[in-house]
């Protein structure tokens, strides 16, 4: 398979991201969380045959390490400007290359999942979602090469990417459409299998 894929995976500031999921864990380790979170996603895409490098848009000092160290790279965010800003941003830093953009809360993510969808992507040359498990929400959002993102995260997203013009992929891919935005999205995520730096996080739950 050949890699041709940029992945571009948007995070916030790790002090201000995830609100929802405050109380999972202890308060001192949300951020910790937050951070294993996107590890989980970031080396999963890494780990996909199909991606050919990962781009993390991120003002976080202790985001950059991580994705770095992983062997992705960074570009600092839009200012204030949000979701959609960031990934349009990050999109342009590919080059004229497929892009796919995931969110950076997918820490059950399977590498081969991503591969699977990607390869539908890839057949069809058309921009295709991929919505979350309950289905309004989107977790992966791909434009074949030559063609803007236009991303429309946000609530109801699986519904405006629809209304833009993408494919929605509605395939048995668990691992890749539960993000996680509550504690109990997180219990469902460890139901299928964790990455490593989120499960020894959860490991510290009381
Ligand atoms: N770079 C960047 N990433 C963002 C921004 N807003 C959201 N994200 C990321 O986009 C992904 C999906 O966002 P949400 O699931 O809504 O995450 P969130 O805003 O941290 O969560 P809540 O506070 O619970 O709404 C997550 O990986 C976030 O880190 C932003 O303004 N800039
Ligand atoms: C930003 C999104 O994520 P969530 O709904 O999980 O906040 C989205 O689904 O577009």
């Amino acid at each position: 398979m050949l890699s041709t894929w940029v992945a571009v995976v948007p995070v916030k500031p790790l002090g201000a991201a995830k609100t929802r999921l405050r109380g999972a864990v202890p308060r001192p380790s949300h951020p910790g969380l937050v951070l294993a979170m996107a590890r989980d996603t970031v080396a999963a895409a890494l780990a996909c045959p199909a991606v050919a490098r990962v781009v993390a848009v991120c003002d976080d000092p202790l985001v950059r390490a991580a994705v770095t160290a992983a062997g992705a790279t960074w570009l600092p965010d839009t200012p204030a400007a949000g979701l959609n800003a960031a990934l349009t941003f990050g999109a342009r830093a590919a080059a004229g290359a497929p892009v796919v953009a995931l969110t950076a809360d997918l820490p059950a993510m399977r590498p081969a999942d991503l591969a699977v969808v990607l390869a539908e992507a890839a057949r069809l040359g058309r921009r295709a979602f991929v919505p979350d498990l309950e289905g309004s929400g989107t977790v992966l959002l791909a434009s074949p090469a030559g063609v803007a993102l236009d991303p429309h995260f946000g609530p109801g997203s699986a519904a405006a990417h629809l209304r833009s013009g993408a494919v929605r992929l509605d395939g048995d891919w668990p691992s890749l459409r539960r993000d996680v935005d509550t504690a109990a999205d997180l219990d469902a995520a460890a139901d299928l299998g964790l990455g490593p730096h989120t499960g020894e996080v959860l490991c510290t739950r009381a």
